[in-house]
């Protein structure tokens, strides 16, 4: 299908590009570099289609698509920017466009998105919620492949589909579950986050469907589970991998009827609720090995957003490491920067943890390092390295470097200070550099080291045999 479009950017190279590329098409091609000289030819003819920059020398292209909109609501408007932010995507959707499409675009991607608008050219514009509230961008990174996913989120924040979002641990998934949320229509109602690895699996559908008093051992009273929780909102269902077959049964019963009934209880209530689901597996792999129910599948995965690893999209470390550095300013930590060596170690590391990782290393050197700028020696001692680092044993000594690593366990694992295990993990960490230092400080003769100890030179050698230090 083709039809009259109208191309509004103020960069020649590009608009010359753009028009080549749609009149190839067979597109009847006017264009504009300016607001006013868009205005102009809009009140000369109105183009089947408008595409135009956000960013333009007399205003921003989104302020005239609102107003536009309302004259012209049969108008589809594909906007592109080079302002790659979740919120300008969210807002080019808020004010009405048809597709929003980040710069630099594939020439291809414009061709489809015409074609896309002109085929839907007389559909109504769907409700889309106020634009006031949607301004903050949860989601950092201006990677290729994070702008897809603003583009998917803008997609479904104006309606209920279900989302099934998927990617490695720590790469925001319920960060983008949130911002569905905060965005959308229900933004006003509960957000309201199970994790299904978290709980004991016989306690799931209690969790999530609330059981009456006495439906089982210990249920004194009755208890609404999180299907009621977000009435009228969002359901977050994390590492939906791990529900257990049944309450896959029982969660795609809800899907299909919109009513769900409490565990040991006749009654059904009605759920409005919108459900936004997460894996960190491959939920087809499981639908194969028969683990996972292929119509609950087919009933989440309606909008698949699919998150990359850190190490897919390193352009964005340096960005995100910025980030929450200055968010550990903002907490109260010392404010610190990094040289542009240690900004080249960062992006070489493959990140296992993505960017949770990335956050607790950012905040750990905010708190615990000395220099204002951190160079990249530092962050090689410090990237990987879980326990006691025997070098910041050695410079500071064993007291200095315990109360560090405490600290740092409170920052990134609060539990371990409580749960029990604290005098085996430190004694543990601190039995290796110790006796390292002890040796080193010895050139290496175990006799002495074993005096300098206080311990008995057998009994060094069997703990350098369990620790597997070479002496
Ligand atoms: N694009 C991003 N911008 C800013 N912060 C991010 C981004 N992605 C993740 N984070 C931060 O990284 C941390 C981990 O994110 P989140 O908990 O959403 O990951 P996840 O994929 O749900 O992890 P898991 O599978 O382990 O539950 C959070 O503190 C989150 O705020």
């Amino acid at each position: 299908m083709t039809g009259s479009i109208l191309i509004v950017d103020d960069d020649n190279a590009i608009r010359t590009v753009v028009v080549q590329a749609l009149k190839r098409e067979g597109h009847n091609v006017r264009s504009a570099a300016t607001l006013a000289e868009m205005r102009r030819e809009l009140e000369r003819a109105v183009p089947d289609v408008l595409v135009t920059d956000v960013v333009l020398p007399d205003g921003n292209g989104l302020d005239i698509v609102e107003p536009l909109m309302e004259r012209l609501p049969d108008l589809p408007v594909i906007v592109f920017s080079a302002r790659n932010t979740l919120t300008t995507a969210v807002r080019a959707t808020e004010v009405g466009a048809f597709d929003y499409l980040p710069k630099p675009f594939d020439l291809n991607a414009l061709a489809q998105a015409v074609a896309g608008a002109l085929e839907r050219r007389r559909r109504a514009p769907a409700e889309l919620p106020d634009a006031d509230e949607a301004t903050a961008s949860p989601l950092i990174g201006r990677s290729p492949a994070m702008q897809e996913v603003y583009r998917v989120i803008a997609r479904v924040v104006s309606n209920d589909l279900t989302v099934l979002i998927s990617g490695e641990s720590g790469t925001g998934k319920e960060l983008v579950a949130r911002a569905i949320h905060d965005l959308g229509t229900r933004r006003r109602a509960p957000f309201v986050a199970l994790n299904m690895a978290a709980i004991p699996r016989e306690l799931i559908e209690a969790e999530l469907f609330g059981h009456e008093r006495g439906a089982f051992t210990g249920a004194q009273a009755r208890v609404a589970g999180k299907f009621e929780q977000a009435e009228g909102g969002t359901l977050f269902l994390d590492e939906i991998g791990d529900m257990p077959m049944e309450a896959q049964t029982r969660l795609l019963r809800v899907l299909q009827s919109g009513e769900f009934t409490t565990v040991g209880g006749a009654r059904t209530i009605r759920a409005d609720v919108r459900i936004v689901a997460a894996t960190n597996k491959d939920l087809a792999q499981l639908v194969t090995a028969n683990q996972f129910r292929e119509d609950l599948f087919y009933r989440l995965n309606v909008v698949p957003v699919s998150l990359p690893s850190l190490r897919e999209r390193r352009q964005d470390i340096a960005l995100l490491a910025h980030h929450f550095l200055e968010r550990a300013a903002e907490d109260g930590l010392p404010r610190k920067q990094l040289s542009d060596e240690a900004i080249a170690v960062l992006e070489s590391y493959d990140w296992p943890g993505n960017v949770r990782e990335l956050e607790n290393l950012m905040r750990r050197i905010a708190a615990l390092s000395r220099d204002s700028l951190i160079g990249a020696a530092e962050l090689r001692g410090t990237l990987g390295e879980g326990g006691l680092a025997t070098a910041q044993v050695r410079d500071e000594g064993i007291e200095a470097a315990i109360r560090a690593r405490l600290a740092r366990m409170a920052i990134e694992e609060p539990d371990s200070l409580t749960d029990g295990s604290l005098y085996d993990r430190i004694i543990g960490e601190v039995e290796r550099p110790l006796i390292e230092a002890m040796l080193e400080q010895y050139g290496g003769n175990q006799l002495r080291a074993a005096q300098a100890l206080g311990i008995n030179r057998n009994t060094l050698r069997k703990r350098l045999d369990h620790l597997d230090i070479k002496a």
